[in-house]
């Protein structure tokens, strides 16, 4: 089970979640309203983590985005607002990079919606629908998953705690498509500043 910590920006706290967590990859999210928004003065501050990087956008433009990858060498875009296929299809043919498409996830998915980014994109991302697109720290209903038609492999997001990690096991078991947790504001002591003892005790519990 992979993990990758969202919403880090302080130059500290990321080296001390790549020597102490180790995380598989390390979300940055570019969007300015979010309260863990990483602006270009942070560019040169960001260390060089060896950890693979995913730039979260919220429907911006393919150049901002482009601008993004370069200044920050991110592997991975993740996608988290309402873009089409024609844009995801449009951004990779122009990147080559890695694409997660995050699905916002009310009361339930309408899986046809999904099937024209699959084979665009390289994993998807579910997450609990909220006004302010991400970071909610709120959990949707997971059973909805269950129904999960694809072989794409997923990420779960929206809310998870220390307290979720034997729940996260046990539908990992149920469903092998999954390939990794997102976890954000339920380890922070402030947005964008993660708990690493948090972070170490839930990585101990997922992968002992
Ligand atoms: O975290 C944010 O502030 C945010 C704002 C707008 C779009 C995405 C955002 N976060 C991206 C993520 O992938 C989060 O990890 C995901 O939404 C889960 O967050 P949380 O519910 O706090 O665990």
């Amino acid at each position: 089970m992979k993990i990758k910590v969202c919403g880090m920006r302080d130059p500290e706290n990321v080296q001390r979640l790549i020597q102490e967590v180790k995380p598989d990859w390390i979300g940055l999210i570019f969007y300015s309203q979010s309260s863990r928004y990483v602006s270009a003065d942070f560019a040169e501050s960001f260390p060089e983590t060896g950890i693979p990087k995913v730039g979260v956008f919220v429907n911006e433009t393919i150049e901002f985005v482009l601008s993004k990858v370069d200044e920050f060498n991110l592997s991975v875009i993740q996608l988290h607002g309402n873009e089409s296929p024609e844009y995801v299809r449009e951004l990779k043919l122009i990147t080559g990079k890695k694409l997660w498409k995050v699905v916002s996830v009310g009361d339930s998915i309408d899986w046809e919606t999904l099937r024209n980014y699959v084979g665009l994109v390289e994993n998807f991302l579910f997450d609990t629908a909220t006004p302010k697109h991400g970071g909610s720290g709120k959990r949707f209903n997971w059973q909805i998953l269950e129904s999960y038609p694809f072989e794409k492999g997923f990420l779960l997001s929206g809310g998870l705690d220390e307290g979720s990690a034997s729940e996260i096991l046990s539908l990992a078991e149920k469903m092998p498509q999954m390939v990794g947790v997102d976890l954000n504001s339920k380890f922070e002591d402030a947005p964008g500043l993660k708990n690493i003892e948090k972070l170490k005790s839930f990585k101990n519990k997922i992968r002992p």
